[in-house]
């Protein structure tokens, strides 16, 4: 027993842990929560975050009702899309989706939309969403190559990754860098904290 609520992170990308960690919040559950992620016919950008985040968030409640340990938790789940324009990017997996999107992305803005939803203990789900506006430089071949080389476009939204190597592409971000890696941390933190959850908790015991 940790005297706290018990919180599910219900996805599974390695850096939403990772965010939710840095601002001392320690997940009791990971529980990725499937979901099919291709845009409807004339969905937006804004509209797909939103749905996703939302679908992700009515499965693991679903999912957290059968099981003991996690009814009536705290649940957790995010979904961030690029676009240029109206245009929604792929989450990346193979190299020439990839080449294409930096391709788009090269001297341009583009938009990185971040839904994320809290589920209530009682089971009301709170939801966000984060516009985060990123300009990237001109990438020449020989950077564009080198990157894709590096393989750390592989599953993320846009092809790329500005919490590694493309932090050095981005001239501009006007927004909220944490929801562009996959996880804005101040909306999240309001929201739980908004509902009870007790954020500060870990905090107080010393340097995380
Ligand atoms: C733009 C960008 C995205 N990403 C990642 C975050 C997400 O993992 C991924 C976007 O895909 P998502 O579909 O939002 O998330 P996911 O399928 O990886 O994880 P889950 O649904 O289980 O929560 O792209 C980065 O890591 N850095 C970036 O700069």
């Amino acid at each position: 027993m940790t005297g706290r609520p018990t919180l599910v992170l219900a996805s599974g990308s390695p850096r939403r842990l990772a965010l939710l960690q840095q601002v001392g919040i320690e997940p009791d559950v990971l529980r990725p929560a499937d979901v099919d992620e291709k845009p409807s016919k004339g969905e937006t950008p804004r509209t797909l975050a939103k749905r996703l985040a939302r679908t992700k968030a009515e499965i693991a409640l679903r999912q957290a009702e059968r099981d003991p340990e996690t009814a009536g938790a705290f649940i957790v789940t995010a979904d961030t899309v690029v676009a240029v324009g109206r245009r929604i990017l792929p989450k990346a997996e193979m190299v020439d989706e990839a080449a294409n999107c930096l391709r788009l992305l090269s001297g341009r803005n583009h938009k990185v939309f971040t839904s994320v939803c809290v589920v209530t203990p009682t089971r009301a789900i709170r939801q966000k969403l984060v516009e985060t506006r990123v300009r990237f430089k001109r990438l020449d071949r020989e950077e564009l190559e080198s990157y894709l080389a590096s393989g750390e476009w592989r599953g993320k939204a846009g092809g790329y990754a500005i919490q590694g190597l493309a932090g050095s592409f981005v001239i501009k971000l006007i927004g909220s860098y944490s929801a562009v890696v996959g996880l804005p941390l101040h909306e999240t933190v309001s929201m739980l904290q908004g509902d009870g959850y007790p954020v500060y908790f870990n905090w107080l015991s010393g340097p995380v």
